[in-house]
């Protein structure tokens, strides 16, 4: 099949294609009911039942991409679009890939605090972000910095060990990489989490963007929320209804027992046991959780 000639009156939408964020940016297309198949080793997919097409690249050149249009819509890392230094919307926190870029010195070593570290050898590959941090804390521009920061394209953990880094700035989420390298943080540059990321100059069809959108939203709505569903004599409501508000209101309907009412809310996942006793406690009976497969909010 000409792939190229089938992108022409499609919505392209980069996609990691391998790493940290692969898995979960292509969980999000399924809940969005994008449906594709990707054959092996190609990085274009058609979806087989919207006018996009899924274009998989590395991580860090999603931002290059979006930002010059020619893909309309991308999932990376805010940690990705800060480094390429594009102009892109960000319009929605995807709420996985979250960990801090950070500066990290030898554990038992004599640096306490970045500013410690003026004049010295920084390796990261996050360059920019690094140079911005630094010039910073020196107060000149980036050309007039002393600080030195060198470019390494993985294994970054290793260069303080290996005599090329006194420092280095690079991701952790749970700290493993960076004990095991016997580093320890000093600071903080950048905290990051997935995003969807938009062309503020899309090519492509801008309701069928909005509706991708809307989609992705929803998704992520029904992965925070679950339904909660009680019965509750109608003198307990103006307690129960604190407890579960709702996002915008709960559902409140007649059963066929006098003086009950069942109460129907959406509550935070990570809330559902406690939203569960504290309804027990202000005498709702029948309290059922059931998972949102999908909504649209
Ligand atoms: N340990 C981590 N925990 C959570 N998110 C991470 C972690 N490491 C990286 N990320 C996020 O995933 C993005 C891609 O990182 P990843 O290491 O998967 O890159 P990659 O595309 O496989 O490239 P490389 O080949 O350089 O490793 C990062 O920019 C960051 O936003
Ligand atoms: O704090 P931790 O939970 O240990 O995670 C941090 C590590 O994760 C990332 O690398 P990744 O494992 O994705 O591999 P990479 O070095 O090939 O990018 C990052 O570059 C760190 O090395």
């Amino acid at each position: 099949m000409d792939l190229v000639n089938h992108l022409n009156d499609r919505l392209l939408f980069a996609i990691p294609k391998k790493g940290r964020l692969y898995e979960k940016a292509v969980s999000i297309l399924k809940g969005s009911d994008i449906h594709f198949h990707r054959s092996q080793r190609l990085d274009i997919a058609l979806s087989t039942n919207m006018p996009i097409a899924l274009i998989f690249l590395p991580a860090a050149d999603i931002p290059m991409f979006v930002g010059e249009g020619k893909c309309d819509l991308g999932i990376t890392g805010v940690d990705q679009v800060r480094e390429s230094q594009v102009d892109v919307l960000l319009p929605l926190d995807l709420q996985f890939g979250s960990c801090k870029l950070q500066v990290q010195v030898p554990a038992q070593g004599e640096f306490k605090t970045p500013e410690q570290l003026i004049g010295k050898t920084i390796v990261s590959s996050f360059v920019h972000l690094t140079q911005r941090y630094f010039a910073e804390l020196e107060g000149v521009p980036i050309e007039k910095m002393t600080t030195k920061v060198r470019f390494v394209g993985g294994s970054v953990e290793a260069s303080c060990a290996l005599g090329i880094a006194d420092a280095i700035v690079d991701l952790v989420e749970s700290g493993e990489t960076m004990r095991a390298a016997g580093l320890k943080d000093i600071a903080t540059v950048l905290e990051t989490s997935a995003h969807l990321i938009e062309s503020k100059n899309p090519k492509g069809d801008v309701e069928l963007l909005q509706t991708i959108k809307s989609r992705i939203e929803g998704v992520m709505t029904a992965q925070r929320y679950v339904s909660c569903n009680y019965n509750v004599p109608e003198s307990c409501l103006p307690d129960v209804l604190k407890i579960t508000p709702g996002r915008r209101a709960p559902t409140i309907s007649q059963i066929d027992d006098e003086g009950w009412v069942a109460v129907s809310a959406m509550v935070e996942r990570k809330h559902k046991g406690d939203v569960m006793d504290q309804l027990k406690k202000k005498g709702a009976t029948d309290i059922m959780v059931f998972e949102i497969s999908n909504c649209r909010v």
